[in-house]
C-alpha cells in the first residue's frame, strides 16, 4: 500500500470556495434584528435538497475523536443535496475534500477548521465523513432527506493519504 503524505492547511473561504462555504461570522453580512438586540449573520451557506420527496434535515452528529496519524482511505459525496457541519462545542475539526476527476476524487485536500468555523459541502462534493479532533464532539448537521440514494463512496486503491500532523 502506497502512503502519500497530506499537508493540512488553515480553512479559509477562498481556499474552500470550489467545495462549498465556510460558515463563520467573520466577513459575513450582519443585520441588526429584534429591536437591535440580536445580530443576524445572514445567508452563510446555500442548502440544496433535490430529488424525490426532498426535504432539509437538521441533525446532531456526535463524532468520535481522531488523532494523527489519520489515514484517508476513502471519500464520499451526496449527489442529491448539500451537507453542513457546525461545531457545537467549539473544537477544531478536520475537513478533507477533493475535486472530481471524471467521476472519482482527485488528490485530497485537508483543512483544519477552527472551533468557530463550520463548512457546507456543496451538493456532490467529495469529502471525508466527519473527523472530530481532541475529544468526542457534537456538530449541528444540515443535510438532505428524501427518496433515492444520496451517498456515493469511493475507496482509494493501493494508496492512502496520511495526515501526520495538524500543523496549525
Ligand atoms: N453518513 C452521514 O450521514 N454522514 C456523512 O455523510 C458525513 O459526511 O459525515
Ligand atoms: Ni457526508
Amino acid at each position: 500500500m502506497k502512503v502519500e503524505s497530506l499537508e493540512v492547511r488553515p480553512l479559509t473561504k477562498e481556499a474552500f470556495a470550489s467545495f462549498g462555504e465556510v460558515i463563520e461570522t467573520e466577513g459575513a453580512e450582519m443585520r441588526l434584528i429584534n429591536n437591535g438586540t440580536t445580530e443576524r449573520f445572514h445567508n452563510l451557506a446555500h442548502v440544496e435538497a433535490t430529488g424525490g420527496a426532498a426535504r432539509v434535515l437538521v441533525n446532531i452528529f456526535r463524532g468520535q475523536a481522531f488523532a494523527p496519524p489519520i489515514d484517508i482511505a476513502m471519500l464520499e459525496r451526496h449527489p442529491l443535496g448539500s451537507q453542513a457541519f457546525m461545531p457545537l462545542e467549539r473544537r477544531p475539526f478536520l475537513v478533507v475534500v477533493a475535486e472530481d476527476e471524471g467521476g472519482r476524487p482527485g488528490w485530497p485536500q485537508a483543512f483544519l477548521a477552527q472551533g468557530h468555523q463550520g463548512v457546507n459541502y456543496r451538493r456532490n462534493v467529495w469529502h471525508h465523513p466527519l473527523l472530530a479532533l481532541h475529544a468526542s464532539s457534537e456538530f449541528l448537521v444540515v443535510d438532505r432527506g428524501g427518496e433515492g440514494n444520496n451517498l456515493e463512496e469511493f475507496f482509494f486503491e493501493g494508496v492512502v493519504y496520511r495526515i501526520e500532523a495538524l500543523n496549525h
